[in-house]
């Protein structure tokens, strides 16, 4: 999360109300964004489900997927009926996911945008969160200040118990990392507690979760976290009003 002075710096005019302000023109407060990325299958689908699912009926949510040709990840989203379809878009990228989310993210700001215009004209209310989902990539892909106001880095135990201690962006500066698929730990001998010693050296105090969506604790963290976020967010609205 970001204090209100950084907000300042935060790029650009070209879209009306991108990330500068925390209020839409009309006064109305805008959705709090959380970017979502991470290497390709450490479950950043699964986790945005999740959080659809558990966060749903106490909040106004939104979705906005990011592939690099396709739109799977929307249509599994669809299919899985996390949300009503009005509630999910996919940004086709093109290109390498991080350019998408972080040297150019027009199409991202336009999708994120276009979704709260017609929701709200929808007569839906003004949304609450936005969660943006990168297509897979290494570890330096992390978004752009611009678009996101926090960000979720999603690493699982199955892709090396060593890359909390490669660090990279990713891993040592996102707002919250999640270490994903506790549960398959035992399976292909990742050190969890030796993770967890690698993540609080390269991050300090900044959260670190781990997460298994197969079982306990599920998404229960993560959702906490960013409710916790929301609040932040909506006191930071208020004051700016
Ligand atoms: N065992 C286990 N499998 C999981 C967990 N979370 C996700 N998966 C599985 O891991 C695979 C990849 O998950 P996705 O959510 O598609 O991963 P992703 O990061 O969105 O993948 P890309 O969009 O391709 O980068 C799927 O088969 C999921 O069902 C978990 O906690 N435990």
């Amino acid at each position: 999360m970001h204090l209100d002075h950084e907000l300042d710096e935060k790029f650009p005019h070209r879209h009306t109300y991108s990330a500068a302000h925390p209020q839409r023109p009309d006064g109305t407060r805008r959705a709090l964004r959380i970017g979502l990325g991470g290497p390709v299958g450490s479950g950043k689908t699964a986790t945005v489900a999740a959080l659809c699912r558990t966060l749903r009926d106490q909040l106004s949510l939104a979705v906005v997927t990011n592939d690099i040709y396709t739109r799977e990840d929307a249509a599994y989203l669809l299919r899985e009926a996390v949300l009503p379809p009005e509630r999910i878009t996919a940004v086709e990228t093109g290109a390498c996911p991080h350019t998408a989310i972080r040297d150019d993210i027009s199409a991202n700001l336009e999708a994120v945008e276009d979704l709260e215009d017609d929701l709200a004209s929808q007569g839906a209310g003004p949304l609450d969160l936005i969660l943006v989902e990168s297509g897979g990539d290494n570890l330096t892909a992390t978004f752009s200040k611009g678009l996101t106001d926090a960000q979720i880095f999603v690493i699982d135990v199955a892709g090396g118990d060593d890359i909390p201690r490669k660090g990279g962006p990713g891993v040592s500066t996102a707002d919250l990392l999640v270490v994903n698929k506790t549960d398959l730990a035992p399976y292909v001998g990742s050190d969890l507690e030796g993770m967890a010693r690698d993540a609080k050296e390269q991050r300090g105090e900044l959260p670190v979760i781990f997460q298994s969506l197969r079982g306990e604790p599920g998404v229960g963290p993560v959702a906490d976290w960013v409710r916790a976020q929301l609040a932040d967010w909506t006191g930071k609205a208020a004051h700016a009003a």
